[in-house]
């Protein structure tokens, strides 16, 4: 896996991932879902010069001219609740995407550590010889994005695979390493240390889900 992390260069991608971990600052909802939105339009930009171009012939108001266009035809995946500002910044960006949703959450067992991922919508379109771009904002455990990468299998092979994350943990980023194909990019925001006992990123954000659209009740 290629694995690009962004904070490493200083950029403005480093404000907006300090407002979404800021605990007074992310409390405006519509702030932190548009910094997380930001997020993906700047990952949109930083992969997009990974992708395969071909030359278009132009016509401006005054001559012709030649501009490389992308030749790649990509579907953009992302999971239900936290993926949506994620997927949105991108969609900004590959106007042409087609999207694939998928549903997971953290099914809880008898006890707050340990959870199962429960994967119960999919909408998805062939993914044959396409990119397909995986974003979800928490890179946690892992499990989700892996779940995802499986349930996704029956629907074709991508020529490429992009995984998109604002926060991920080095334990996270070391299983789905192991987990995609050798030539899988993954594009994220900063790698933080540890996990706690409930599976949060630490110093991570809180819960990106709640943050972006309220809290839900636990069943
Ligand atoms: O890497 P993992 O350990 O699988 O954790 C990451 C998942 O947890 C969060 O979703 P959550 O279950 O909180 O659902 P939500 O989007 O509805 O808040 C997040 O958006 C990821 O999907
Ligand atoms: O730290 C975490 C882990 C999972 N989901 C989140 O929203 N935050
Ligand atoms: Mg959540």
């Amino acid at each position: 896996m290629h694995i690009h992390n962004l904070s490493k260069e200083n950029s403005i991608l480093n404000t907006f991932m300090s407002e979404i971990r800021d605990q007074v600052i992310q409390k405006d909802s519509m702030r932190f879902r548009r910094n997380i939105e930001r997020i993906g339009e700047i990952v949109g930009y930083e992969l997009s010069k990974t992708l395969n171009y071909k030359n278009q012939i132009i016509h401006t108001p005054l001559d012709k001219c030649n501009v490389p266009v992308i030749d790649d035809s990509i579907v953009l995946c992302s999971i239900l609740r936290a993926g949506m500002p994620l997927h949105n910044g991108l969609l900004n960006y590959f106007d042409n995407a087609e999207n694939a949703f998928i549903s997971a959450y953290r099914q809880h067992k008898n006890n707050p550590e340990s959870f199962d991922i429960i994967i119960e919508y999919l909408a998805c379109p062939d993914l044959n010889n396409k990119t397909l771009i995986l974003a979800d904002p928490m890179l946690a455990t892992g499990q989700s994005i892996i779940a995802t990468f499986n349930a996704l299998k029956t629907f074709g092979t991508p020529k490429n695979i992009h995984v998109i994350s604002a926060i991920g943990s080095q334990v996270g980023v070391d299983f789905v390493n192991s987990k995609f194909p050798k030539t899988t990019h993954l594009w994220i925001g900063a790698i933080d240390k540890t996990l706690n006992k409930k599976g949060y990123i630490i110093p991570g954000l809180g819960d990106a889900g709640d943050l972006s659209y309220g809290e839900k009740l636990q069943k």
